[in-house]
């Protein structure tokens, strides 16, 4: 992260990490360690390597255990995330779960109390199960979080924007907390909204940065795929170790895909984040709308932590349209431009209702705490053409409005 005093003082963020698109593009990818000197790393489909003799060969053995094409990409978000290390799974909750096993029976995580769906089913519904002990914490308040750490706690795992209210995590202030009670908590962030172009957790001192990288990271809807990164040794020791034993690893394909996904990620995000700021303050100021959720607006209450912690915001918005269930589905139903889908960080724009799909899965008491709603509609603002975006969702708002005339 640049120091305060090289600040962008365009938007106020964080300026952007310096080379990250010649990292992004040039780590890992040398020509020279292809014996056909190919530019572009090939697609290594082979399941297994010849030996020169039992237990010597050129790197690799089998390919679940090491993949030339997933070396590539792990290079490259390696040097994207500022890390020494980075591994690619099946997919993000292939990595959730891999990083649980590295924990043992009746160990505690902490996990914050507002995440993704499917993270919070897979902490409650199998990872307690097989006898974690997991507690939901609000870790945006320091104070929950140090009074809820035992002596058994083992990980923090936070998401920060959470899925999908929206709420703002201070990176460093709660690895401080964690690290301050027991330096040997691994502080995991899950780093799916922002992706790498906009934050950096570990340079804030969280340990593990996780993603789903079948949203921004891939970018284009296309490959289901997990990443965590990492510095300390014993951690890359261990998830690798945990990598193969496992053995949920992604498909040397979708690391094609994702590796060249990942070349056009800084691009991707600028535009994404020009887009969501339109749209965010077009549906802020339309009356048919009764609250909008978005960390690059000065409307959000920790906006000015966004700015400390960030280099932009990516085209995840959260709103509440004024109405019931019904205005929601006629809004919903009505879109013409935004796919009416789960996910999210492609290029194109999409919208959902997370009560009744990417967060079904929730209990509807917690929904409930959390604002997940009947009226809360979360969209991912594509890199159209913006005016186009807003037209669309302009015509749906009337739509679901006349459906209550
Ligand atoms: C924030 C977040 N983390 C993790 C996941 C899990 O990732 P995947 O669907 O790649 O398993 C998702 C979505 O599914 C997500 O939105
Ligand atoms: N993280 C994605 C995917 C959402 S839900 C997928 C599936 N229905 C499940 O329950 O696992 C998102 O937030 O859109």
């Amino acid at each position: 992260m640049e120091s305060n005093s090289q600040k962008d003082h365009s938007n106020g963020f964080q300026s952007p990490f310096k080379s990250f698109a010649t990292s992004a593009l040039h780590v890992g990818q040398e020509a020279e360690q292809w014996k056909s000197m190919a530019v572009v790393p090939p697609i290594s489909l082979s399941t297994t390597f010849k030996q020169f003799g039992p237990g010597e060969h050129a790197g690799f053995e089998y390919s679940r255990s090491g993949n030339p094409t997933r070396n590539c990409l792990e290079k490259a978000v390696a040097a994207v995330d500022g890390a020494k290390y980075s591994l690619a799974l099946a997919s993000g909750l292939a990595a959730t779960m891999t990083i649980a096993h590295m924990l043992k029976c009746g160990d505690n995580i902490i996990c914050m109390n507002d995440v993704y769906g499917g993270t919070n089913r897979y902490f409650r519904r199998v990872a307690s199960e097989m006898g974690l002990e997991v507690s939901f914490v609000d870790c945006t308040k320091f104070d929950c979080l140090k009074a809820a750490i035992k002596p058994n706690t083992k990980l923090v795992w936070v998401e920060t924007p959470t899925n999908p209210t929206m709420k703002v995590i201070d990176i460093k202030g709660c690895a401080d907390v964690v690290h301050a009670h027991n330096k040997d908590i691994i502080v995991v962030v899950d780093n799916t909204f922002m992706s790498a172009y906009f934050q950096r957790p570990l340079a804030l001192g969280a340990d593990i940065c996780m993603y789903s990288a079948t949203k921004y990271m891939n970018g284009h809807s296309d490959v289901v795929m997990g990443l965590v990164s990492m510095n300390r040794d014993d951690l890359y020791e261990r998830l690798k170790f945990l990598q193969n034993a496992i053995g949920a690893v992604p498909s040397p394909f979708d690391c094609y895909l994702c590796n060249r996904g990942l070349k056009t990620l800084h691009l991707r995000m600028k535009q994404h984040f020009i887009n969501a700021v339109a749209v965010a303050k077009f549906l802020e100021a339309d009356p048919r709308v009764d609250k909008v959720v978005f960390p690059g607006l000065p409307s959000h209450p920790q906006y000015e932590l966004m700015k400390r912690q960030c280099t932009g915001c990516p085209g995840m918005i959260t709103f509440y349209i004024k109405g019931d269930l019904t205005n929601a589905t006629a809004f919903l139903r009505n879109l013409k431009l935004f796919a009416l889908a789960e996910s999210l960080g492609g290029y194109e724009s999409l919208a959902e209702h997370p009560a009744i799909m990417t967060h079904a899965s929730v209990p509807e008491e917690e929904r409930e705490v959390l604002g997940i709603g009947d009226t809360l509609i979360r969209l991912s603002i594509g890199i159209e053409d913006v005016e186009d975006i807003i037209v669309d969702l302009d015509q749906a708002l009337k739509a679901a409005r006349d459906c209550a005339i």
